[in-house]
């Protein structure tokens, strides 16, 4: 679970525990009613935080350390709200610290693609949280 969850024990975006296989990984998900945008459609929003919290977190699964770099969102469908559903992800791609990531959203019992994502993920190099906090520390102090 991401940081923003951990504490209340329940993921508040409706994401279920991932499966690793290989280089590979899925998950189901079941896009919560508060993020809810068209009627019983999901916010585009709900569907690019979902792939890159799946994401993220299928490689800290792995064991690697890393921060989304870019990450690209393509709608092919309307995403239902409250409905059972599957993402898989799989990895296309690595170079140097640059993992290069593909992942799909689809209906359980469906295997049409509702949604993909594109994106790369880059390891993060030894004390990158605690740059960021200095640097806001200065940031403030200013
Ligand atoms: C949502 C997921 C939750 C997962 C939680 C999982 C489990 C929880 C358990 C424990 C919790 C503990 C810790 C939680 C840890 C992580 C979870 C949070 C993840 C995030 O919080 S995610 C937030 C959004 N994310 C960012 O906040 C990144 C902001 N950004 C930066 O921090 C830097 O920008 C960085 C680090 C990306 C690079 O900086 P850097 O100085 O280390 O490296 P450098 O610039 O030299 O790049 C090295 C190579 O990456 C290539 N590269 C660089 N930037 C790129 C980009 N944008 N796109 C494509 N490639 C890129 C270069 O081209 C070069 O490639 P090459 O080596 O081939 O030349």
């Amino acid at each position: 679970m991401c940081g923003g969850c951990r504490n209340r024990g329940r993921c508040r975006l409706g994401l279920g525990e991932i499966t690793i296989i290989g280089d590979a990984a899925h998950a189901p998900v079941r896009c919560a009613p508060h993020f809810q945008a068209g009627p019983n459609v999901a916010h585009g929003g709900w569907t690019a935080a979902m792939f890159d919290d799946i994401i993220g977190r299928s490689l800290t699964q792995r064991g690697l350390r890393t921060v989304t770099g870019n990450l690209t969102v393509d709608f092919f469908n309307p995403v239902p709200v409250g409905e059972a559903m599957i993402v898989e992800v799989v990895t296309e791609s690595r170079a140097g610290r640059r993992w290069t990531m593909q992942a799909m959203l689809r209906l359980e019992r469906d295997p049409s693609p509702l949604a993909r994502a594109i994106g790369v993920w880059v390891e993060r190099r030894e004390g990158h949280f605690e740059r960021h906090e200095a640097a806001m520390r200065d940031y403030r102090a200013r």
